[in-house]
């Protein structure tokens, strides 16, 4: 779908201080997203992954520690690069509330455009692509005002993949979608070959759909590796308080969540 260059995202050292907070937001937290994978970033309330994942993005500058684009430290890779190579899909982003759905997917391929060219058929053929993959095939000329939350939630979907990143960092892309939609959307991500980093609360979809996953708690990675190795009921009762049921058979790693583990 991509033409498939395989970048992997790497970040160390990472430590993030805001102002007025005596705790960093994140110390020096490291991760690994290989090329291709799927890794998710779970965490409590407030643990730090939507900060990482702007960190990850280059949106916002850690004041410790280094992220790695395919190898090169962020900053090294000129801004047209990594624009096209990085898409993000923010949580609970908004869009002008007078864009058509056309308009907001195409503000994707903005990076692959010469300025003050019109699209071409190449960007076109993305746009209808990736809206097509994301199920709101035939949508184009409706008013973004007028859509649900979830369908909104999708269309910012198509707006990434239209990018045609190499990786795709997404902060809770499934919290408004009906679990068919859930499914379907991580479903699609792990079909790829995009490196993906993805924010993520609901425990059952990072074990089904994720390659990896890192754990933060309090701005600080409490676990990290392979799925299986990440969710046992020791580590979600530590970092979420909560316990649970975890399986493993052929098909992969299932965990049910039977309640709030006792403090
Ligand atoms: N600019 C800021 N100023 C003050 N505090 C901040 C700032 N940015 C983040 N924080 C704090 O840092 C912590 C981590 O925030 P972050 O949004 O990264 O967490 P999160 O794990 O994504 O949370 P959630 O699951 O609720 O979305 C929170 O306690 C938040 O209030």
């Amino acid at each position: 779908m991509t033409g498939a260059r395989a970048v992997g995202v790497e970040a160390s050292g990472i430590t993030v201080r805001v102002r007025g907070r005596a705790a960093p937001v994140l110390a020096d937290v490291a991760l690994s997203a290989p090329p291709g994978a799927v890794t998710g970033l779970l965490g409590p309330n407030g643990s730090g992954k939507s900060t990482l994942l702007h960190a990850l993005a280059g949106s916002t500058t850690p004041d410790a520690g280094e992220v790695r684009l395919g190898g090169r430290p962020l900053g090294a890779v000129p801004r047209l690069e990594r624009a096209r190579t990085v898409a993000v899909m923010e949580q609970d982003a908004d869009s002008d509330t007078d864009l058509a759905v056309a308009d907001v997917v195409a503000l994707g391929r903005l990076p692959h455009r010469r300025r003050l060219t019109p699209p071409g058929p190449d960007d076109a053929a993305a746009c209808a692509r990736a809206l097509d993959l994301v199920g709101m095939a035939g949508t184009e000329r409706r008013r973004w005002r007028t859509l649900s939350g979830g369908e909104r939630q999708r269309v910012h979907a198509a707006r990434a993949l239209a990018q045609e990143p190499a990786v795709l960092l997404l902060d809770e892309p499934t919290n408004h979608l009906d679990v068919r939609h859930q499914h379907e959307l991580l479903g699609l991500l792990r079909a790829t070959e995009l490196t993906v980093v993805v924010v993520l609360h609901d425990l059952a979809l990072a074990a089904r759909y994720c390659d990896r996953l890192v754990v933060l708690r309090d701005g600080r990675v409490h676990a990290a590796g392979p799925t299986a190795g990440v969710l046992t009921p020791p580590t979600l009762r530590e970092a979420f308080g909560v316990d649970a049921v975890v399986t493993q058979d052929g098909g992969g790693v299932r965990v049910e969540v039977t309640g709030a583990a006792d403090r």
